[in-house]
């Protein structure tokens, strides 16, 4: 036998003659591992060579192993004939081709025009249509949600649209695009900004760059500071001060619930636990030692024989610091209230650049008033008097000065941007795709809905107060195919001290430019009204317009916790987003709302299928690429009728072998709309 390293003749069985580089098995000799690799292609057939196609028609085997159209329920666009019966599974078909031309798995897929987004259906109605006739089977229905202007009007009565479709977005990737760092998550927004579990995509920091390195280190330095709480393991004492009566007694809440509230909030701190729990009396909750001198004593009692107890919660909005620095005296512990422990969960939770910014920003009143307590000398003249060198300021004063600059900076690189955003928000604007912002009481499952309504799989919910901190972007389709962007938000709270959303108003002001908001309420929840009443106030507190409140969807989450529950009215839809119940409705309701508040109107076309009208789509395809479901070619470039003569073509995507249509370039779609009107229809 030859060698190929040099003229040994060798006995080995699998090595091939001198000279050859293939065997009659069609195995290949690698010169380099000196081995037989194993064929790759089907052996030449005895009776001559085998045909190569180049530049043309893959191997029919490779459309062979497709996907039926029926297998794929969510494949947007779907034939109506029976599934051809070689085929291998969906799932398999659809990641065998490359994740651009894969068909969306959720949603009804569809595609942009200057109109709005189009839908295929074949042979069926439209939800809201009457059932189909007789000798309607052989029809495709092109299905929109359209914004009616000039551009429409001419497409309804028959005057053709425009010639050349404007470059527009073919999907809501883009439009996802313009809500810049943080902003951007999931399919649509695919690794930039940060993620929901708190990791951050390569794209998301490289988008967070700032242009300028100064700005950078300057922004990062106003981020360096220490933490308000202590680190580490904490064990907690929660005093819940009770009011009875009297005008500061609450009204929709009860102790018990305020107390889990407390409770939650400290188990959202790592290494945080609530070793005590008490519950005490009290008139006056806003006096200067919140509790009466007996009460005050006895607490003080309790507390100094619980040796295991590091620090103390106490269940008010906020604590002066003069009472704080009173309490921390005769306890011998730190003592927190619910801003502090609200704002260190921000702290930790934070992601991108403008929230720590933001939370930089709520801590500084806290600081300052830090530093006044601890300069205050106890014959209440207040301490820092002493020049610093010379320099006709006093401590005090430095300090004071200190804290302004960094509010000044703070607040101008907020500005910054606060810009950016702004000029993102109108970039993602003029892209007309509907704004809808999810909001609600934290916890309550904003998150959970979002990903049950894009399939984002990149959104993880986590049961935690404030896991969301940062406002992102998904998208989304509704029954017509319209692309809709779907806003996560940050969760409210009750008791929250107005400046702390104040400084998430940066944040919160893309509300004001949704074109709808849903409010989400953990119905399993029983203080779900004192819930709903908190973010309504917040809502209204944030200075939204009036038709944006008044259009507001209730949505009435976690229903499977509250066997047999109803909806009291017709306004709300009850929804479990963790096991997907209720979408459909949701869904429906939700298009009805963005179409109300967009003006856009659905629109359909039925297109008969054995017509000249689809050859003109055909040519439309042909100049778009190979098919996107099995990447064959066929029909492509000739400059003559599709030689792909079956394929059903409407929107220039189809197959023959598959029979799958899948959703793609809006631009093939106005073509397509071209081609019907230039045959009447
Ligand atoms: N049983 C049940 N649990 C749900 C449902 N929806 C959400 N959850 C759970 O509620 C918890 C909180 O869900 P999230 O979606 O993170 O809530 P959120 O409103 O985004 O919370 P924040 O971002 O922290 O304000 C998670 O553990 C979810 O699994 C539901 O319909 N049923
Ligand atoms: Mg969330």
């Amino acid at each position: 036998m030859w060698d190929p390293r040099g003229s040994t003749q060798t006995r080995r069985k699998d090595v091939g003659p001198p000279g050859r580089h293939s065997d009659p098995q069609g195995r290949t000799w690698d010169p380099r591992g000196r081995e037989w690799t194993p064929r790759s292609r089907p052996p030449i057939p005895r009776g001559g060579r085998r045909r190569t196609r180049v530049g043309k028609h893959p191997p029919r085997s490779r459309c062979r192993r497709l996907a039926p159209p029926a297998a794929l329920p969510d494949a947007g666009v779907r034939r109506e004939q029976a599934p051809r019966k070689r085929s291998s599974s969906p799932a398999a078909a659809s990641q065998a081709l490359p994740a651009r031309d894969r068909p969306r798995q959720s949603g009804g897929g569809g595609h942009v025009t200057p109109g709005g987004q189009w839908g295929v259906r074949t042979g069926a109605r439209p939800r809201s249509s009457a059932p189909l006739r007789a000798g309607e089977r052989g029809m495709w229905a092109l299905r929109a949600a359209v914004r009616p202007g000039p551009w429409l009007s001419r497409v309804v009565r028959g005057r053709g649209a425009p010639r050349a479709a404007p470059s527009l977005p073919a999907c809501p990737d883009r439009a996802l695009a313009a809500f810049g760092s943080g902003g951007l998550k999931g399919r649509g927004g695919g690794g930039r900004g940060p993620r929901a579990d708190g990791t951050r995509s390569r794209a998301g920091e490289e988008e967070e760059e700032p242009e300028d390195a100064e700005e950078e280190e300057e922004e990062e330095e106003l981020l360096r500071r220490d933490p308000l709480l202590p680190v580490g393991t904490q064990r907690v004492c929660l005093i819940h001060p009770e009011v009875k009566q009297g005008p500061g007694k609450p009204q929709l809440t009860r102790a018990e619930w305020q107390v889990a509230e407390g409770e939650a909030l400290v188990h959202t701190l790592d290494g945080w636990s609530v070793a005590e729990t008490m519950v005490v009396p009290s008139n006056a909750p806003d006096g200067k030692l919140i509790f009466g001198k007996g009460t005050l004593e006895h607490l003080t009692e309790k507390i100094r024989g619980l040796p295991e107890i590091t620090a103390v919660f106490l269940n008010v909005e906020r604590l002066a610091t003069p009472t704080k620095k009173e309490l921390e005296a005769a306890w011998g512990v730190q003592v927190f209230d619910r801003f502090t422990v609200v704002l260190h969960i921000f702290r930790c939770n934070a992601r991108t650049k403008e929230a720590r910014l933001q939370v930089a920003l709520a801590e500084l009143p806290l600081l300052r008033s830090h530093l006044k307590s601890s300069m205050a000398r106890p014959d209440g003249r207040g301490g820092g008097s002493r020049y610093i060198m010379g320099s006709g300021e006093s401590f005090m004063q430095v300090q004071q000065r200190l804290f302004k600059e960094k509010e000044m900076k703070i607040r101008k690189a907020l500005e910054r941007l606060k810009k950016k955003r702004r000029l993102l928000g109108r970039q993602r604007r003029r892209q007309e795709f509907p704004v809808i912002s999810v909001v609600g009481y934290t916890n309550c499952g904003k998150t959970t809905l979002i990903k049950a309504l894009t399939g984002d799989d990149g959104v993880q919910p986590r049961d935690q107060l404030f896991a969301t901190l940062d406002v992102t972007a998904h998208a989304g389709w509704l029954p017509s195919c319209m692309a809709v962007i779907y806003m996560d938000t940050i969760g409210f709270l009750s008791q929250l001290p107005h400046s702390l959303i104040e400084s998430f108003s940066a944040t919160l002001e893309d509300m004001a430019h949704s074109d709808l908001i849903v409010h989400v309420r953990d119905v399993s929840h029983p203080e779900t009204e004192l819930q709903k009443a908190s973010v309504l106030s917040a809502l209204h507190g944030l200075c939204l317009p009036a038709p944006l409140l008044d259009s507001m969807l209730e949505v009435h989450n976690k229903v499977d916790l509250v066997p047999g529950y109803s909806p009291p009215g017709p306004q709300a839809v009850a929804v479990s987003a963790l096991l997907g119940h209720g979408l459909l409705e949701l869904k429906a309701r939700l298009e009805d709302a963005v179409l109300r508040a967009t003006g856009r109107q659905v629109l359909t076309l039925r297109v008969r299928l054995a017509g000249a009208q689809l050859r003109c789509v055909g040519l439309a395809w042909r100049a778009r690429g190979p098919c996107r479901v099995c990447r064959c070619r066929k029909g492509r470039g000739t400059g003559r009728a599709p030689t792909h003569k079956r394929s059903r073509v409407v929107s220039g995507v189809t197959c023959r072998e598959s029979g799958l249509i899948t959703p793609h370039a809006g631009a093939s779609c106005l073509w397509a709309l071209q081609a019907l009107q230039g045959h009447g229809q």
